[in-house]
Parts: C-alpha cells; structure tokens; sequence
C-alpha cells in the first residue's frame, strides 16, 4: 500500500459548518492511525485557489508510482464549490492526485461518483487506495473574454443560475445559514425567480446537430447527473465517459412548468416534448442575451455567451 502524507485543505463552513465537524472526525481518525497530515483551512471565498497554488509550488507532485517516502496528497474537505477551486488551480497539472471528503451541502460530484458523504467511510476509501483513478472534468472555453475553466459538475445558464444568484443576495441566506438550514434559501430563492426567469434565445451546436431555440429557459452543460444537490436533471452522464451531456429546457406556462418540476424530481422528465438532451464530445452555445450564468454552483454573473466545451482527464485519489 502507498504510504501517503495527507495535505487536508478544509474550507470549515462548507456545508453550514459540515466541514469543521468533518475535520474534527478525519483528523481524529488520522491521529490514531498514525498517519502524517497538515491542515489549512480556507478563510474567504478564493482562498482554496491560493492554498492550493502555495502547495503547488512548494510540496505536490505528480503522481508516480516509484515515488520513494510518503506521497503528498492534497485532499479537499469542501462542497463542490471548494473543489472547484482546486481543480481550477490545478488544471494544467492533471497528473497531481487530488482525494477528496465531501463536506458542502449538495455534493453532487460525490453523489455522481458514488462517494460515501460520510467523512469517516470517505476517509477509509481514500486510505484503501494504493493508485489514483481518472475521472474528466469539463473545460469551458468563453470566446467573449478567451477565458478558459475547469468543472467537476456542470455549467448553467437561465434558472439555475438565476436562482444561485437570488439566493446568495438574500437576507434570508445568512439567517437560514446560521440556523443550518442554508438549503431551504435555494428553494426560497426558486419561489421567487421560477415566473420572472424569462425565455431567451440560444443557439447550441455539437458535432452532429444544430439547433435554434427562442425560448431556453435552463441550459445545462454536465459531466454527470446531478445538479442543484441530487437532482438527477441528466440521469445518463457519466464521468467516466468523453461524452458530455448537454441539457435545454424550454420556457413554458406556470402550471407546466410546475408539472416538470414534479417530474424532474421522479426522474420522468426525459419524456417531455420541453426537455432536450444531447450527448458529445463537442457542444458550443450562443446566447446573445445577458443571463445568469453558473459553474459548480459559483455565480458567473449576468452576461452574454458564446462557448465551446470539451473533456480532460484528471487524476483523483477516489
Ligand atoms: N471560510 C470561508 N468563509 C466563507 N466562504 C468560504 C470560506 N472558505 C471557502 N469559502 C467559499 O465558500 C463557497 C462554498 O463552499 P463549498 O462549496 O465548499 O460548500 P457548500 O456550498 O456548502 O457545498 P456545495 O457546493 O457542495 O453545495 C466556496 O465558493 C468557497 O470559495
């Protein structure tokens, strides 16, 4: 078995204070096994990003499996917004293991791969490991500022992202978030901005097809099935797999819309004539219309988008 030395990067208030009770456990865990770690804890919105590029400078490497002495494993106790921030600081070094203890409140990647969201079973998984595993993320290309990103879960315009963005301005949030309960400002949020959330134009391209809607109201780019904190909105993905899905729901009446929230939620929605599915390897969108964007449930503000996306492989310790 390969002997590692852990490199814990703990964001503490991920999943309304998950990720400290998480801390507690694994390190707690690791002190009576023995096992060497260091802990950093993440203290603003970014800081992932940082700690992750002073540990690339000073202490991870590539993964190989002649490497004499303990492994340096950076492992992230986080929610996917954490990890995000990782993966990101880590792009072009995808041969840099990263593990991984889901701590947030919608794990959707951990869900997708099916990793225990027990940071005790999630910890033992990790030990049981003696080589590191592929998964892709998706890369985003935007051609309006020639920006480049990394996602383990998907990126989101229209009401997804509308609603990320309602939530986060709520007063509400930051009382809901204090008494745990940070997820019901999501559904507070999805009250309010599920009419105002108009239809919009978008055009979508992949290698076989193009299409014109005039009346989008989710489009979604995804490596795997969840989003929103377990619904299964592309039940087929696989991150595993180079094929991406991508999703486009149209704009319809209240009392429809209603009735495919409904379907949605029991994993029906495929069948309606609103939803449209595409899987490949190549998928660009266009939409000239400021939208709310999303990516791993990160705001990317209110824009324009004219995007390409395509799959690299990374190494995760999973
Ligand atoms: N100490 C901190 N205080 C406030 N925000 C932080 C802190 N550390 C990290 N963040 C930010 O918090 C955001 C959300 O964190 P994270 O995704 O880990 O938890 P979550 O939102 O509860 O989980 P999930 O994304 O799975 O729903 C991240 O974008 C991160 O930048």
């Amino acid at each position: 078995m390969t002997s590692l030395s852990l490199h814990l990067l703990i964001n503490p208030n991920a999943g309304n204070g998950s990720g400290k009770k998480a801390e507690q456990l694994v390190t707690a865990a690791l002190s009576k096994k023995n096992i060497p770690f260091h802990v950093y804890h993440t203290e603003y919105p970014r800081h992932a990003t940082q700690l992750t590029e002073d540990l690339l400078r000073h202490t991870l490497v590539e993964w190989n499996d002649k490497h004499t002495g303990d492994f340096p494993l950076l492992v992230v106790l986080g929610g996917d917004g954490t990890l995000h921030e990782v993966i990101n600081a880590l792009a072009t070094h995808t041969d840099i293991p990263v593990g991984y203890i889901p701590c947030g409140s919608g794990n959707d990647f951990a869900r997708a791969i099916g990793l225990s969201r027990k940071p005790l079973e999630a910890l033992d998984h990790l030990l049981s490991l003696s080589t590191p595993d592929e998964f892709n993320t998706l890369i985003y290309h935007n051609h309006l500022t020639d920006e480049s990103g990394y996602l383990t879960n998907n990126l989101g315009i229209g009401i997804d992202a509308n609603i990320v963005a309602t939530a986060n301005k709520s007063q509400a949030k930051k009382w809901l978030n204090k008494l745990k309960l940070g997820s019901l400002a999501y559904l507070v949020a999805a009250a309010k901005v599920l009419i105002k959330q108009k239809g919009f134009d978008l055009v979508i391209k992949t290698s076989k097809e193009s299409e014109h809607y005039r009346n989008a109201y989710l489009c979604t780019v995804t490596n795997h099935p969840y989003f929103g904190g377990g619904v299964a909105l592309a039940p087929n993905a696989d991150a595993r797999k180079e094929d991406m899905t991508l999703v486009v729901v149209e704009r319809i009446p209240l009392l429809k819309l209603l009735r495919l929230v409904g379907q949605l939620l029991r994993k029906k929605h495929l069948n309606s004539p609103y939803v449209h599915l595409y899987l490949d390897q190549q998928i660009q969108l266009t939409c000239q219309s400021q939208q709310f964007g999303q990516t791993d449930g990160e705001e990317l503000g209110l824009t324009t988008y004219d995007m390409s996306f395509s799959t690299q492989k990374r190494l995760f310790w999973l």
